[in-house]
């Protein structure tokens, strides 16, 4: 029997996390686990809570939510041998999606993560990113972004209403009505990308914003990232290429390429375009450009 470290998000998936919490720890208590309530009223709090009780000698952390959460929980044991539980119950599951983990049924997660425990675990790459003048980094599994979707999800962020995907489509609008190409300085292992462009994004794992299939041939264990590129769309390009995303089918696209690296600088060039967004990665924000980002095979373990 394990001693499993729980961090819950009770807002994720709407509003259900508490619901979902509760199933989960009552689901664990009954088949013989310690259980330690880790959760948080924020994700920074819940996120301290956790890094502090990692080294008091849990078997593994386990996260209950969406895409979020897997970003709390990477950011505790990246880089450390302590496996990562994943049970997703949020609005947004596309890592868990990736890795091929069931998705808003908590008897199979929980059955998903003794089956990791018994096993060992599986050996994914997570990637650490930050200012390039400063040794801080921060952790992500899935998608860094810093192009127009970046901007729509900051937006969403800042308004109340509608709730779920409705907020996007609003905030896309809105960001749609002032959107200009930005600019970009893009440093890989064996090349550099400079140009005006609508999309930069990084990717670990193929899916992103709620099942945006921005790069389809990516790998959580190839060592590599894939980093998706798309020149300056107009407004009524964006609008006509944005929709097939969802399958994958903007990579067909002339304006649309798809690099691969292990370590990619990114630096806005005024002189090109706009300022690109601050970046976000697994839907949450990082920060500004300059970015850092660098491919760390195998850093993490996570159960299933
Ligand atoms: N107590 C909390 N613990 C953790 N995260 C929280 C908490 N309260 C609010 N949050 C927020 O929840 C967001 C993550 O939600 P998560 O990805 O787990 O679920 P989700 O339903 O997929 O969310 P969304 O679709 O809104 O991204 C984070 O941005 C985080 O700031």
């Amino acid at each position: 029997m394990s001693r499993l470290g729980v961090v819950v998000n009770p807002t994720a998936g709407r509003g259900r996390g508490t619901r979902v919490g509760a199933a989960v720890h009552a689901a664990l208590l009954r088949r013989g686990h310690t259980v330690e309530d880790l959760s948080a009223p924020s994700l920074a709090a819940a996120t301290a809570r956790a890094r502090h009780a990692a080294v008091t000698g849990l078997d593994a952390i386990v996260v209950v939510g969406g895409d979020g959460m897997v970003h709390l929980g990477s950011n505790v044991v990246a880089d450390t041998e302590l496996p990562l539980g994943i049970v997703a119950g949020g609005t947004g599951n596309d890592v868990a999606r990736a890795l091929g983990l069931p998705q808003g049924d908590v008897e199979a997660s929980v059955r998903a993560i003794e089956h990791g425990l018994a096993r060992g675990g599986r050996r994914i790459d997570a990637v650490s990113v930050g200012p390039p003048e400063h040794s801080a980094r921060e952790w992500f599994v899935g998608v860094l972004s810093c192009g127009f979707d970046a901007a729509v999800n900051a937006r969403a962020n800042t308004m109340t209403w509608p709730r779920g995907s409705a907020r996007y489509v609003r905030a896309l609008g809105a960001e749609l009505g002032r959107f200009v190409p930005y600019g970009y300085k893009l440093t890989l292992d064996d090349a550099v990308w400079e140009s005006a462009g609508t999309l930069a994004a990084v990717a670990n794992s193929p899916v992103f914003g709620g099942g945006i299939r921005i790069a389809t041939d990516a790998r959580m264990d190839d060592g590599l990232l894939d980093v998706v590129v798309a020149g300056p769309f107009t407004k009524a390009g964006v609008l006509q290429v944005f929709p097939g995303a969802y399958r994958g089918r903007h990579v067909r696209h002339p304006a649309v390429q798809v690099l691969r690296t292990r370590r990619i600088l990114l630096e806005p060039d005024p002189r090109l375009g706009a300022i690109p967004p601050a970046a976000f990665a697994d839907g949450e924000r990082v920060g500004p450009l300059p970015l850092l980002a660098e491919v760390h095979p195998g850093a993490l373990t996570v159960l299933g």
